[in-house]
């Protein structure tokens, strides 16, 4: 595993988006707040989130995670350490900058990677997401301007129409193009011609397959 040595980073210089099989990995969130409460949302379908908190935010009750109730800044070093334990991640979303610093010096010490509400400790970053039955698009600007990741999410959703219709008609297409269309390059410029079209999309309401004989009888 790749570990920055450095214990903050600016901006994230030299991070790139990844997609990660979190199932069964363990995230350790510091505060229950709003933001705990955003983050634990982000990992609860995936991850084992616990987290340790004085009080948890009312979207909690709703939330399939473990809550431990205890005060970080009475607890010494060992005592946090064994909450951080095998953690795959650390989020420390704490006001106390100083007491998220502790944290996450702890959970480097740990093995664990660490991501910071306030953006400026940690190895890891969360994007905006975008997310469709057989997709999901990450958006980050690297702590710079998370508002505008908000936004151009809200952009994505209101302006690219049915993803998920085209994606499965990509699918279903490109399977059925292997069958009959021997050259690569002919293959992937009908799926590309299909992508343009504006007819196509429109053909996505009719359902995959009767889009799919569309696409063959316009395009072969
Ligand atoms: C560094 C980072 C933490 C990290 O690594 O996780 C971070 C840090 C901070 N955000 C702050 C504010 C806001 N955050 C949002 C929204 C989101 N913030 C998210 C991620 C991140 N936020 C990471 C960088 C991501 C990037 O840059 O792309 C999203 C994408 C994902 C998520 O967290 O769920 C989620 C959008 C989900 C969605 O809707 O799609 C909004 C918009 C709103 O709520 O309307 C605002 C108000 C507008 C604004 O400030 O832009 C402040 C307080 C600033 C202050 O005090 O003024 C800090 C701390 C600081 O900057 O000190
Ligand atoms: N990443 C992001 O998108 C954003 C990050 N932030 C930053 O994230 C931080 C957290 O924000 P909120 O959740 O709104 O704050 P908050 O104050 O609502 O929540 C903090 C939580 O931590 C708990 N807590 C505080 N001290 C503790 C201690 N010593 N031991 C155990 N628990 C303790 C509190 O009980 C509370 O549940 C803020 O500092 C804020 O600047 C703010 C907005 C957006």
């Amino acid at each position: 595993m790749i570990r920055l040595n450095a214990c903050s980073i600016n901006l994230y210089s030299g991070m790139i988006p990844l997609m990660m099989d979190l199932r069964d990995a363990k995230v350790v969130i510091a505060g229950g707040g709003a933001v705990g409460a955003r983050k634990a949302r982000f990992f609860a379908s995936e991850a084992r989130v616990v987290v340790l908190s004085r009080s948890f935010h009312p979207d909690f009750a709703e939330t399939a995670v473990e809550t431990v109730k205890c005060d970080l800044s009475g607890m010494d070093d060992d005592e946090i350490v064994s909450h951080l334990r095998e953690s795959f991640l650390v989020i420390t979303a704490l006001e106390d900058v100083e007491l998220n610093r502790r944290i996450a010096a702890l959970a480097r010490r740990c093995g664990a990677h660490v991501n910071d509400a306030h953006g400026v400790l940690g190895d890891v970053t969360l994007p905006s997401v975008v997310r469709g039955e057989t997709y999901s698009i990450g958006i980050s600007t690297f702590g710079r301007s998370p508002g505008m990741a908000r936004h151009l999410r809200l952009c994505i959703e209101e302006h690219c129409g049915d993803i998920d219709g085209m994606v499965r008609l990509q699918e279903t297409l490109r399977e059925n193009l292997k069958q009959i269309v021997p050259d690569q390059l002919v293959r992937s410029q009908i799926l590309n011609e299909v992508l343009d079209d504006p007819a196509m999309w429109d053909a996505l309401a009719r359902g995959t397959a009767q889009a799919k004989e569309e696409a063959l009888r316009k395009y072969l």
